[in-house]
């Protein structure tokens, strides 16, 4: 891929190339074009300066000098009479037939190509607007650019849509005063470029040929494909070490399973009517190689990804079932908060684990909260039987982190739930009069509206368990009230009985 991608890049570079080779061949041309116009309509002028001054005389003649002389791009100036340049800034005597112009242009200019002074002589242009004209060099305006192999150029009248001048094989006449300005295109395997000038009916057009093009692509192939395949190698080598920090992430979480590194802290739940702990939600803990302490940010994704997250929740259980009864001594009507992640509501096994986990234990199922995220994609059909079975058995399923995931109200509405836990993110949002602010509210009205009770998640502040209390949010959690905390400081605080503060 990063090599057909440098294939790319290289012909779009070469394209470009060969753009700016035909802009610039065409600037080159049409700046002196532009000079050479502007001397040309000073040999035009003449008409006026000499008007009284008898045509061919001595003085008229020595005028005719010194524009010539004034003027790097004309060879003469000459004076019309019926179609024959009769004199010249050069010959006082002459007769030079010019017949029909070949060009006449929307501005009144004439045109007379391939004019010869000698019969075996070079060809001129003959321009002019009246009596006097300016004689130019038929090649000298586009003699100003070398031509690269199989490139062309041509000065073009514009309105009248006729090349005037042309030096390379390739044919402007179908473009004239017809195809884009300013902008490359292709035509017959060449790269067209044509600028126009806006105070004269005069563009150049610059084309370079297709076979330049490739050569130019295969010179910078040639540079880019080692790049390409450098970041493609670099690409490989960051996926195998991802992959490879997976495996060993895996393998550690493996062995902190065995070595019983995962522990739970409990964060406490409280009733806002009261201010008393109306329930805990359980979280993971991991203390890696028994020192660093590793948040399940880090490991549950880990954990999901490679199948061991039913291990982790087997072991959660295990420490819930071992504390709990020593909470429910405390607090027979505690809530305890489990959550389950999207891998566990999709494991059809999972209810009847469960179930015979609580059993085993003699724990009330209905002390239990199953919180399941909506974080990750949850598949209602399948999440709705593991629901269905887990309420079956008397525990309450709660949905989490409400407002960050994929879920739609639908969602709400089809799966058989009893609490709504708000993210954070939105609680934070509370009373900033934001978008988000206005989301949290209007959530909170549809739990109402769905008989769901609400817990507001990240409480950290007493404006906002006030505005929660305000818009009939039933529970709080969050640092406000309290961090997670172990079992042995959970049970001083159940014990002590003492409400939190939240004076309104
Ligand atoms: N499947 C499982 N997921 C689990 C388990 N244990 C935890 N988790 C999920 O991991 C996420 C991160 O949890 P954690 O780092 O423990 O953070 C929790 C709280 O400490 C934090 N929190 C609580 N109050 C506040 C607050 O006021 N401000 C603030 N900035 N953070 C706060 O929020 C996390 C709890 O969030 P939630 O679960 O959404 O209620 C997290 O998603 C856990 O769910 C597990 O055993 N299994």
């Amino acid at each position: 891929m990063p090599v057909g991608l440098a294939a790319l890049v290289a012909w779009q570079q070469a394209e470009a190339r060969a753009e700016a080779v035909a802009r610039e061949m065409a600037d080159v041309v049409l700046s002196k074009v532009v000079v050479a116009a502007d001397q040309v309509m000073a040999a035009n002028r003449l008409a006026q300066d000499l008007e009284g001054v008898a045509p061919c005389s001595d003085a008229a003649l020595a005028k005719m000098r010194s524009i010539d002389l004034d003027s790097t791009l004309l060879q003469a100036v000459g004076y019309v009479r019926d179609n024959a340049i009769v004199c010249s800034s050069i010959d006082q005597d002459l007769h030079v037939e010019l017949g029909e112009p070949s060009i006449r242009s929307n501005t009144g200019v004439e045109v007379w190509m391939n004019v010869r002074f000698e019969p075996e002589g070079p060809g001129y242009f003959v321009i002019g607007r009246g009596a006097y004209v300016a004689v130019v060099h038929k090649d000298l305006l586009l003699s100003f650019v070398e031509l690269q192999q199989g490139t062309a150029i041509a000065a073009i009248s514009w309105s009248s849509a006729r090349v005037v001048m042309s030096r390379g094989a390739f044919d402007f006449a179908p473009f004239a005063g017809r195809a884009t300005l300013d902008k490359a295109f292709w035509s017959d395997d060449h790269v067209v470029y044509l600028r126009k000038n806006s105070r004269y009916d005069l563009a150049v057009g610059a084309a370079v040929p297709g076979d330049l093009v490739r050569q130019f692509f295969y010179q910078t192939l040639v540079m880019l494909v080692p790049i390409g395949i450098l970041i493609g190698l670099l690409l490989a080598a960051m996926l195998i070490s991802i992959m490879r920090q997976r495996t060993s992430s895996a393998a550690l979480i493996r062995s902190g399973l065995m070595r019983d590194q995962f522990y739970v802290e409990y964060q406490p739940v409280i009733d806002l009517q009261t201010g008393g702990i109306a329930g805990v939600e359980v979280l993971l803990r991991w203390r890696c190689d028994g020192e660093r302490k590793v948040g399940p940010d880090e490991f549950i994704p880990v954990a999901e990804a490679s199948g061991l997250i039913h291990a982790l929740t087997e072991r959660l259980f295990d420490l819930i079932v071992r504390d709990a009864p020593r909470l429910l001594a405390l607090r027979p009507d505690l809530h305890i908060g489990i959550n389950l992640s999207a891998n566990d509501l999709h494991d059809p096994a999972l209810p009847d684990r469960i179930g015979r986990r609580i059993a085993a234990s003699g724990l009330p199922p209905r002390n239990f909260v199953f919180e399941a995220t909506e974080r990750a994609f949850i598949d209602v059909e399948r999440a709705g039987d593991a629901i269905r079975a887990l309420r079956g058995m008397g525990a309450r399923i709660a949905i989490d982190d409400f407002g960050t995931g994929y879920s739609s109200l639908s969602f709400l509405a089809q799966l058989d739930l009893d609490y709504l836990k708000v993210d954070k993110l939105f609680v934070h949002a509370l009373g900033a009069n934001t978008a988000t602010s206005h989301v949290t509210e209007r959530v909170i009205e549809i739990a109402k509206d769905l008989h769901l009770e609400v817990i507001g998640e990240g409480a950290e502040t007493e404006e906002q368990v006030h505005l929660l209390r305000g818009l009939g949010v039933e529970y709080a959690q969050g640092f406000y009230f309290d961090r997670a905390l172990s079992l042995e400081v959970l049970e001083a605080r159940l014990g002590e009985e003492k409400p939190y503060s939240f004076n309104p």
